[in-house]
């Protein structure tokens, strides 16, 4: 039976991925929507080649653009929308049996709900709606009864590492980090920083936002908060670990002691593919490792030079509306980062400036947390022009 889905960000780098995977699998999948925050063009090459029923833009000054892109077209009987509404109706349609979440930042949190209610599994990419929702989205995976499949590929070899086991059985969760493109670099040498070395990941071609995560080590913070949803584990038993080669993409120790991993070369299409062909597998030409041409290693995280880390884990522990707070900063400071409104270093300060104003909702409601990434971003624009007016 052929699978149907929608894909939440087809333009960017995890959607274009997936629809590499459905274009090699074609028998086995359909395409009923794709989504995009503004590139239309691509979202019409992509219309054309994969027929789906709904095209949505997330700008909605760009929804007439889109219609007339198609309007002289074989595509005009696909339906358009735009805006919210219009993600939220792609990741609901009554047709689709999976939404694939990829998406970047909190623009997920809405739509991944309202897909987990109409009773759609979801193949998660966006780490961010478990950051900032995660006790809501868990409930709701619970209550309608929906798969919640991991796309992250530390979160993919754990999910992979935990077939078969029982969860009182967990020792801990390593989650494995690449350390970014300054590894091994100290404070002092990361003042100079510009995007585009910050941009330059050593293994992964990945989204601007994750990228500048990563060099930060706030991504592998928001996968700690990610991992403590998906698999309701403590934080107290979630380690990471520096691992340069990011070829053990992470491990679950048990407690007599064996530990279990997933291995492969940096492939975001093998974490994709599964999350769409579980609990089977799909014979495919991806990327297969000689283990005899890599040497493994691993060693302690830095938190001097790279705090976020450990932020991430205060404000997970913390819990409430903190870790939604701590989201949206860091959305708003890498975004100002990228624009050379503030430095590499500035990033974990203005974090921090805003959870430390943060009142914290304990067991916030949607709203509660649709306010607080909106008062966190408005509170970390308005420090970023404080700041600069006095420089
Ligand atoms: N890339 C990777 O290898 C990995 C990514 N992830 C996670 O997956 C998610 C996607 O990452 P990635 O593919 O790299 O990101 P990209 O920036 O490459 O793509 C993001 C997609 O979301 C769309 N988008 C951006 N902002 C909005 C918005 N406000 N409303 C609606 N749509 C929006 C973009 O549209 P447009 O094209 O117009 O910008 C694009 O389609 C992130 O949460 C990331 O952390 C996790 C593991 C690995
Ligand atoms: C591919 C993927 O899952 C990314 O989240 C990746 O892990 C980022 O690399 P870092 O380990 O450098 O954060
Ligand atoms: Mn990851």
């Amino acid at each position: 039976m052929t699978k149907r889905i929608s894909i939440l960000g087809s333009t960017g780098s995890i959607g274009t991925q997936t629809l590499d995977i459905i274009e090699e699998q074609s028998d086995r999948f359909e395409v009923l929507a794709l989504t995009t925050n503004k590139n239309i063009d691509l979202l019409v090459k992509q219309a054309s080649k994969f027929q789906p029923e709904l095209l949505v833009v997330g700008d909605q000054t760009l929804e007439e653009d889109l219609k007339n892109s198609l309007y002289n077209s074989s595509l005009k009987n696909i339906e358009v929308a735009s805006g919210k509404q219009g993600l939220i109706k792609a990741a609901t349609l009554s047709e689709i049996d999976v939404a694939v979440v990829s998406v970047v930042g909190f623009s997920g949190v809405v739509p991944t709900i309202s897909a987990i209610k109409s009773g759609k599994d979801i193949a998660l990419a966006n780490k961010e709606t478990l950051v900032a929702a995660g006790n809501i989205v868990i409930d709701e995976v619970e209550k309608n009864n929906v798969k919640l499949l991991p796309i992250d590929s530390e979160h993919s070899a754990i999910f992979q590492s935990l077939i078969g086991e029982e969860s009182r059985n967990i020792e801990r969760l390593i989650l494995t980090a690449s350390g970014g493109p300054f590894l091994g670099k100290t404070r002092d040498q990361l003042t100079e920083i510009k995007p585009k070395d910050a941009l330059k990941h050593p293994n992964w071609d990945m989204g601007k936002k994750i990228s500048i995560d990563s060099a930060t080590l706030m991504n592998k913070g928001l996968e700690v908060i990610e991992a403590h949803w998906l698999f309701g584990v403590d934080y107290d038993n979630i380690d990471v670990v520096i691992h340069p080669q990011s070829i053990v993409h992470s491990l679950v120790e048990y407690v007599d002691g064996a530990i279990k991993a997933e291995l492969g070369l940096p492939d975001m299409k093998v974490p994709i593919q599964y999350a769409l062909s579980y609990p089977s597998r799909f014979p495919n030409k991806l990327s297969s490792i000689d283990l005899t041409k890599h040497d493994l290693s691993f060693t302690q995280p830095d938190n001097d030079a790279f705090p976020l880390l450990k932020l991430a884990y205060e404000a997970g522990k913390t819990g409430g509306t903190l870790p939604c707070v701590l989201n949206a900063a860091n959305e708003i400071a890498v975004s100002e980062f990228l624009n050379e409104n503030i430095t590499f270093l500035d990033i974990p300060d203005y974090i921090k400036l805003v959870m430390n104003k943060h009142q914290v909702i304990d067991n916030p409601s949607v709203e509660n947390l649709i306010e607080a990434d909106r008062w966190a971003r408005e509170e970390c624009l308005n420090s970023i022009k404080y700041w600069k007016k006095g420089e």
